[in-house]
């Protein structure tokens, strides 16, 4: 928003409770934006392959206080749900802009986006890390933004495309990298990696229980597809319940995904820069998908707090309500925390 823009309506409050049903918030939302998916999930119970469901919209609205011409990044582009609602809310006069490191993906959603109305005065892509938000900002004179919006991890698309590589259900090439031209694959990394570098990475970035001899079996070995790792990892632990072998194989592949894209590095420097992204009043909202995210996030909002860069953090953590785990299963690790800049 530039200099001249007078200061957009105060921010209604958010108590942090949402008592909607699930069908509820969504049912009313344009099927010509979100297609039928919200009717396959209800229907089946599960995200369609390669489809979306945007996680706790209305709690994420809700907790950045969104109101007509104010100006924002959403840090996780994606597919770009909760971007359309927020670019909704911020109408008339608002402008957005929509980081992702994601090559392959960013470019439809921008297509979608502007499909759906939405011209290079109120929307913009922007091809960064959200560790860049200050100098993205900043290459675009924005001194600060009245919010900013952060939903971690992959998306969907990116999970259910086997190309890409995230998938132990389907086969395809073990990348994993969210910007395939940047960094190692995982394949590549494993390979490359010591045993002790791999239990660090088991440890810290998916708590691994059996981080020791997992590292020892698969640090330096050469994986091609990502049934190969799986198996593996299976051949590795040999566990007769299955579902902790699920489990197990979840964690390994959470754990390799998060060291190839470095995305703790990333959100450190993120939440560092926070503050000063954001103007007096602003709100930042972030969901998190899994505890060393959420460790991050809520130590640096305490410490904002304490260091007098924030007035008021959530107090706890919201989550998804009964409905929208089960219509959604991947809601329910989710965890949103937000914050009010001083
Ligand atoms: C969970 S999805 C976001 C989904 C989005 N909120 C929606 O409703 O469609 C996370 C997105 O963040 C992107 N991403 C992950 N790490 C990133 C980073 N460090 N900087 C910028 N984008 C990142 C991924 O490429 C992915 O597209």
């Amino acid at each position: 928003m530039s200099e001249e823009t007078p200061r957009p309506p105060r921010r209604k409050r958010y108590s942090g409770k949402n008592p909607r049903r699930f069908e509820d918030k969504y049912k009313e939302h344009d099927p010509a934006r979100y297609g039928d998916t919200v009717a396959k999930v209800i229907a089946s119970g599960k995200t369609p392959a390669g489809s979306h469901i945007p996680i706790m919209m209305e709690e994420c609205l809700a907790a950045l206080e969104l109101a007509a011409g104010m100006t924002g990044v959403d840090a996780t582009l994606g597919y770009g749900g909760h971007a359309l609602r927020i670019l909704e809310k911020i109408s008339p006069g608002g402008k957005l802009l929509g980081l992702d490191v994601d090559p392959i993906e960013q470019p439809k959603t921008e297509a979608r986006l502007r499909a759906a109305g939405y011209g290079e005065d109120r929307f913009e892509a922007v091809r960064s890390n959200y560790a860049g938000i200050s100098k993205a900002l900043a290459s675009r004179d924005i001194a600060a933004v009245d919010f900013v919006f952060a939903d971690l991890g992959c998306s969907s698309m990116q999970l259910d495309d086997p190309s890409r590589g995230f998938s132990f259900k389907t086969s395809g090439p073990l990348d994993m990298r969210m910007n395939p031209s940047r960094g190692l694959s995982a394949a590549d990394w494993l390979e490359k990696t010591s045993v002790e570098k791999l239990e660090t990475a088991l440890v810290e970035n998916a708590d691994e229980p059996r981080a020791q001899s997992l590292s020892t079996a698969l640090a330096g070995g050469r994986f091609q597809t990502t049934s190969d790792f799986a198996r593996a990892i299976r051949e590795a632990v040999r566990i007769s319940d299955e579902e902790e072998m699920d489990l197990t194989v979840r964690r390994v592949f959470q754990a390799v995904r998060i060291a190839v894209n470095e995305e703790f590095t990333a959100l450190d420097a993120f939440l560092r820069a926070l503050p000063d992204c954001l103007k007096s009043g602003g709100r930042a909202a972030i969901l998190t998908f899994h505890s060393g995210e959420d460790r991050r996030v809520k130590q640096f909002l305490k410490a904002g707090v304490r260091d007098g860069l924030y007035s008021e953090i959530s107090e706890g953590v919201v989550q998804a309500g009964p409905e929208e785990r089960r219509m959604n299963p991947r809601s329910s690790s989710a965890k949103l925390r937000w914050a009010t800049r001083m």
